[in-house]
């Protein structure tokens, strides 16, 4: 099944975690690359940035005890309000309510994902619907929503060690055509020890 971009919260060893995967049909010559607080997905051809506005975008920020997880540029509006203050969920719905579905040929929806502590909220903006919702999660417990076909809110089996692990996890989901992947884990099971962050390139 092709699912397109994934999103992931979930738990891991009693530490929350975000996770991402590119799956992608029309632009699979892409890598993530992480910095201080933040993964970017990247074109290898920057000549592709021309032809899809899209396809490159911060796709994790940390802010504080949280960690942000998008497709697309939505991601750095959810992180700076709640750097502002806001809480995650009202961030995110405003963010989404904000920039809706992209406009693109498959009006392809824009999903959103955040762990603080045992709390995660997902969220999706789709051409017809908007939706975000707060979970407080098990231990070991993780859920994903992605742009098509898998669009509610469901369990994924994702648990790791560390946080390669889960970006690996993540990169090896059973869903077709995987680019790249990428993750941030909670230091530690206190909400203010910090994020670390990681990636997964083939080759
Ligand atoms: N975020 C991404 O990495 C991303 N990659 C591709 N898209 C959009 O989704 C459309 C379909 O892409 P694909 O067939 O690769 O799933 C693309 O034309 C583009 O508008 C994206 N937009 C949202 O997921």
């Amino acid at each position: 099944m092709y699912v397109g971009r994934i999103v992931v919260a979930g738990r891991a060893q009693g530490r929350s975690f975000v996770a991402y995967r590119v799956s992608s049909r029309s632009f699979p010559n892409r890598r993530a690359e992480v910095h201080d607080k933040s993964i970017t997905v990247m074109p290898l051809d920057p000549a592709d940035l021309a032809r899809n506005p899209y396809i490159s975008y911060n796709c994790i920020r940390v802010a504080d005890d949280v960690a942000v997880v998008t497709n697309g540029t939505h991601t750095d509006m959810i992180t700076e309000r709640i750097e502002d203050g806001q809480s995650p969920g009202d961030s995110m719905a405003l963010s989404l309510l904000a920039y809706g579905h992209e406009r693109d040929e498959l009006d392809t929806p824009r999903i959103a994902g955040a762990v603080r502590g045992n709390r995660a909220w997902l969220g999706i903006a789709r051409k017809d619907e908007l939706r975000v919702q707060q979970f407080r999660l098990d231990e070991d417990q993780a859920l994903m929503v992605a742009t098509y076909e898998k669009t509610n809110f469901e369990d994924v089996s994702m648990s790791a060690w560390d946080v390669a692990g889960i970006a690996r996890k993540a990169y090896d989901l059973s869903f077709e055509r995987p680019v790249c992947a990428a993750a941030a884990l909670a230091c530690s099971a206190e909400p203010n020890g910090g994020f670390i962050l990681a990636a997964y390139n083939p080759d």
